[in-house]
């Protein structure tokens, strides 16, 4: 039995709009588990339906095998860390820390040890006494996620906790947290919309969209092997172009596309005759001059140095992408050139197409 079970949450905040629908979920003890979808998908509602802040019009919560559905927040044991930090403006980062435990009427010998603990594995030793507002956002944060630990969990959510925090601290942040969860070994609930966010911190990626579980599975699954259309642009795919599966031979699925066969990797099964469209990540797409197996021809349109890569905008068709390629390689595409775009068929993949 898994240590947290979502079974058939239905979720409305207005009557007949139902914003979860039937969601299942089983996340084993010690896991850190990302909800990663697009804004709107419903990944802060299943937070705070787990936290108890909202209370499902259907299905169940279970914790250990127990019913949580009905339980308050402050009786479920969870600690909630939010994108804003919510600290207590009035107080100091001893006493929002404390917060928690005093409210569990812990003795203040206990509280003063647990405090000092928490404030020391988030790093702010000597920080006791600071009033919060006089703490940046990362040490703001830091707080919010001691505040939440010190209580000892038993599960810990957390809400964008970094999308406050400027790119360079968000990758450290991001590094202390997953620390931070290994020590403690917390099971975790971890809401983003960046993939690269989920795919460093989890060991579960649930992708959403609206309200439902578009695909589960580990970081390299779900990041090799997206099983819709959606998942893929999603995880960081490209779509190129649309087809028709002519043949099929085991795991490969041979496209027609424009007056041409394409080999391409199929991640779930597909029927002859089915409509597709080909996708793949802008890294692994070779530009060439020449035709071939395996290549579409496509348009440059422009060409932006980006640094250690250049990026070339090209188009099929109507349809504008983008192929990353090394500075010394982008001297030989020019605006208007016809070019070839040759892809290993492992690294293209084929998914059914999905309504727009
Ligand atoms: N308090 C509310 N009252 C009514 N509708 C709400 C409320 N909160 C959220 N919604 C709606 O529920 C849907 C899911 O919202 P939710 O905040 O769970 O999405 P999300 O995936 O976390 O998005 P974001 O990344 O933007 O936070 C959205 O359509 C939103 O408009």
């Amino acid at each position: 039995m898994a240590f947290l079970q979502l079974q058939n949450i239905s979720v409305a905040y207005q009557k007949n709009l139902m914003i979860l629908e039937d969601l299942n979920l089983q996340i084993e003890k010690g896991t850190f588990l990302s909800l990663l979808g697009p804004s709107g998908c419903g990944k802060t509602t299943t937070l705070r339906t787990i936290a108890g802040f909202l209370t499902p019009i259907k299905g169940k919560i279970l914790l250990r095998g127990n019913d949580y559905t009905q339980i308050p927040p402050h009786r479920r044991n969870m600690g909630v860390v939010f994108q804003n930090y919510a600290l207590f403006p009035h107080m100091n980062v001893f006493q929002n820390v404390a917060f928690g435990l005093k409210m569990r009427k812990l003795n203040k010998n206990e509280i003063d040890q647990k405090v000092r603990k928490a404030i020391a594995l988030v790093g702010l030793s000597g920080f006791e006494e600071r009033s919060v507002t006089q703490l940046s956002g990362g040490q703001q944060q830091r707080v919010a996620i001691a505040r939440a630990v010190v209580i000892e969990p038993d599960v810990l959510l957390m809400d964008e906790p970094l999308s406050n925090l400027d790119a360079n601290l968000r990758l450290e942040m991001r590094n202390e947290i997953k620390q931070l969860q290994e020590k403690l070994g917390i099971t975790t609930v971890y809401v983003t919309h960046d993939q690269s966010e989920a795919v460093a911190l989890s060991d579960q990626i649930v992708v959403m969209k609206n309200g439902k579980i578009e695909q589960i599975g580990n970081p390299e699954n779900v990041f090799a092997n997206p099983e819709t259309a959606f998942v893929a642009k999603f995880m960081g795919f490209q779509e190129l172009i649309k087809g028709v599966v002519k043949q099929i031979i085991e795991n490969f699925a041979f496209i027609i596309t424009e007056n041409r066969i394409i080999r391409a990797r199929m991640i779930t099964p597909l029927k002859l005759g089915e409509k597709v469209v080909l996708f793949s990540r802008p890294k692994k797409i070779k530009l060439v001059k020449d035709d071939g197996e395996n290549r579409f021809s496509a348009t440059v349109i422009s060409k932006i140095f980006q640094g250690d890569s250049v990026a070339i905008i090209l188009k099929i068709g109507e349809k504008r992408f983008v192929v990353e390629i090394e500075p010394s390689q982008a001297e030989q595409f020019f605006e208007n050139q016809n070019v070839f775009l040759h892809i290993l068929s492992e690294d293209l993949i084929a998914l059914k197409e999905e309504d727009e």
